[in-house]
């Protein structure tokens, strides 16, 4: 189901850093990713998935260029704007070029905290139905979050190279609690309760709401929310919901496009991952005034496993350090 009508948020639901930047065109192709840069500089970084906060300045409007690359490849072209350039970073003073900066697979700019973003050790350390239940200690977290099946525990197994660390299942429902596992003994990976499983009865999945956002707004080290989208089928109504109530509530969000495997036209609605991808894009700038940063991935492939996790080492040190 597609949206036809979200609320529009305002400029001060989300912190800006971005400055008129010379506009120039990123071409994002498919399927092998590469991003071409016809040139770029920019002067001050902007954030959209980090409770920093800045002073607000609104973005300049530009137009987003969809030209048809010569090999006929679908692609993504990005225009400046909608990179995510990391708090903290001055893209103008990058000693390498731009386009060496930007993560495969992704919108996002690679800053200089991106630093220790191997996973030495990974461990379960408890479930939880309410906040105040969950792990004391502060150490900086990241909570996956997504329709029920979009597969969120896959996910986890595949960040941290374990096949069955968090319990998957081709059912939807599986995990039911706010589930903590600690990372290098030094952060936290959370996997939740999905939403939008119709066959769970209605008391259970009004309870699953509650306290899972609950958590989003009470949990003070939450450093980001990962919303997991189906690359492989069209937008839903309710997945466009979910990254609105997370706007409007301020909290700090990446947008991560699963099962970028799954190519077949049939299967997909007629739809490619990149070209549902760029729906979806297509849709939330109709209520967000910035792209959040995202990045496809594959738990089957492993596709966008690295990326994440430089993108969560730089949200996590630029976190800690302020
Ligand atoms: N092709 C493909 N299948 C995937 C991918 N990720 C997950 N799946 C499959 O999708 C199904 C659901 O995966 P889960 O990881 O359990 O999904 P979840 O979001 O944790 O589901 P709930 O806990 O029920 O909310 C399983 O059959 C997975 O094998 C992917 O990247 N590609
Ligand atoms: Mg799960």
């Amino acid at each position: 189901m597609f949206v036809t009508h979200l609320p529009r948020l305002q400029s001060h639901h989300f912190p800006i850093f971005f400055n008129s930047p010379l506009c120039k065109f990123f071409v994002f192709k498919s399927p092998k990713h590469q991003l071409l840069v016809s040139s770029a500089l920019l002067s001050e970084p902007f954030s959209t998935a980090l409770s920093s906060k800045p002073s607000q300045i609104n973005p300049p409007v530009l137009q987003e260029s969809r030209k048809t690359p010569e090999n006929n490849e679908p692609q993504i072209q990005l225009s400046i704007e909608k990179l995510f350039v990391p708090p903290d970073t001055d893209v103008s003073s990058l000693k390498t070029p731009l386009s060496t900066r930007v993560l495969k697979g992704s919108n996002i700019i690679l800053s200089k905290y991106a630093t220790d973003s191997q996973v030495e050790n990974a461990e379960f350390v408890k479930s939880s139905v309410k906040t105040e239940d969950c792990p004391s200690g502060g150490f900086p977290e990241f909570a996956l979050v997504g329709r029920s099946n979009v597969g969120k525990s896959s996910l986890l197994n595949s960040i941290v190279r374990r096949k069955k660390l968090a319990l998957t299942s081709k059912k939807p429902g599986k995990t039911q609690c706010i589930n903590h596992f600690i990372i290098n003994n030094s952060w936290y990976l959370v996997d939740l309760p999905g939403y939008g499983y119709a066959a769970a009865p209605q008391e259970l999945r009004t309870d699953w709401d509650k306290f899972t956002k609950d958590y989003f707004l009470n949990r003070p080290n939450l450093v980001s929310v990962f919303l997991l989208i189906d690359a492989s089928i069209p937008a839903k109504k309710i997945d466009l919901e979910y990254a609105s109530w997370l706007g409007q509530h301020q909290i700090p969000m990446t947008l991560i496009f699963t099962k970028c495997d799954k190519r077949k036209k049939k299967k997909n609605g007629g739809k490619r991952p990149e070209e549902n991808i760029e729906d979806f894009q297509e849709l939330i700038s109709d209520f967000f005034q910035t792209t959040p940063p995202w990045i496809m991935s594959s738990s089957i492939t492993n596709q966008g496993r690295d990326e994440i996790l430089l993108h969560m080492s730089q949200l996590r040190n630029y976190w800690l350090k302020h």
